[in-house]
């Protein structure tokens, strides 16, 4: 089995070459972090679905807002209240350290693992307003490095975390596919495939900026992956983008996590679950912190619309040609693959 970082070893995202900032000593945007935001650049709130897990009816209800948003907020989902502040914790003291003794656990097109820009940076003129730290298998070589005496913190805490969250995508990636009219056997082939792998706990830092209204935090996006499951951690940044409406701003909910559906799970769903497009904006005094898992699927797996009575909308591939085209692409990759 091979990692994503093996998988784009000959297409490798160029992330050397971008290096955050140093945010702590800014007073004003540098021009390379100034956007051109369109002046509509404003959103609404709407409310997206709250989902209590542990009511009768969540099954239909996580898949009801999977098809109609793609993303949606979950409550009562088990993961303990005082470990998701320890992540959050832990990620402020990550995302506090010097910058030189960030840059010792950078990432870069060899290991994407570590420290760094978003995965989208290298598509972009502009930089965002945003570090991040990629954790895939274990974290103990980047954590010892940071803190060689007290490493064990910080891994205790996302493992855990990655224990706790990794059933909770499980379950729903099962309501998800239950609701998709498909045979039993395509059901555990991706319940298994996503089982096979750990998973990637993604943390964000969007430092506190003076001019928040010329900059962006996250670019607009579609995850990768089946599902993501992430926590704002209390500050309000993750907006989701509707046809209709424009970008609709998701509030925080204390305790509450979002889950939104990926590229792959929208193209088993044959486009029936939209793959969420979001963006981050940041505030001036406050400096938010989010994180992120990303549920499976295993490279060696092979994608196509899992519903045969459907025509299919997209072509057969295998995931690790999928990450490569959208390693290349970004956010046309969906549309390349489209029939
Ligand atoms: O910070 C957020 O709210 C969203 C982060 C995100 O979209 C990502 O990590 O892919
Ligand atoms: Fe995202």
């Amino acid at each position: 089995m091979g990692s994503i970082s093996e998988v784009l070893k000959d297409d490798p995202l160029h992330l050397d070459s971008v290096i955050p900032l140093d945010f702590n000593t800014l007073k004003s945007v540098p021009e390379s972090h100034q956007w051109a935001l369109e002046s509509s650049n404003h959103s609404v709130d709407v409310m997206l679905p709250v989902i209590d897990l542990a009511h009768p009816d969540a099954p239909q209800l996580v898949a009801h807002a999977a098809r109609t948003w793609g993303m949606f907020q979950i409550v009562n989902h088990g993961i303990p209240l005082d470990l998701i502040q320890g992540v959050e914790n832990e990620a402020r003291r990550l995302f506090s350290l010097p910058t030189d003794e960030k840059m010792k656990v950078l990432r870069s097109s060899e290991n994407l693992a570590g420290y760094g820009v978003a995965r989208i940076a290298p598509f972009y003129a502009k930089c965002m307003w945003h570090e991040g730290f990629a954790i895939h298998e274990s974290c103990v070589d980047h954590a010892k490095i940071l803190w060689p005496h007290d490493y064990e913190r910080f891994c205790n805490t996302m493992m855990e975390f990655r224990k706790k969250v990794k059933p909770v995508a499980d379950q729903l990636l099962h309501h998800l596919l239950v609701s998709l009219d498909i045979s039993e056997e395509a059901i555990k082939i991706w319940e298994a495939s996503a089982n096979k792998v750990e998973g990637t706990i993604q943390l964000n830092s969007y430092p506190a900026c003076p001019d928040p209204s010329s900059v962006i935090g996250l670019a607009p996006h579609t995850d990768t992956l089946l599902l993501t499951i992430l926590n704002q951690c209390q500050i309000s940044g993750l907006q989701i983008f509707r046809d209709d409406v424009g970008w609709i701003s998701v509030p925080p909910l204390s305790g509450a996590f979002v889950v939104n559906v990926g590229d792959i799970l929208h193209m088993l769903s044959n486009g029936k679950f939209p793959s969420a497009y979001h963006r981050v904006t940041v505030s001036e005094n406050k400096h938010r912190i989010s994180f992120a898992y990303f549920h499976g699927p295993s490279v060696d797996s092979y994608v196509e619309p899992l519903n045969k009575l459907a025509k299919p909308l997209y072509r057969s591939m295998s995931v690790k040609e999928f990450f490569v085209i959208k390693a290349k692409h970004n956010e046309k990759a969906l549309s390349l693959v489209r029939l």
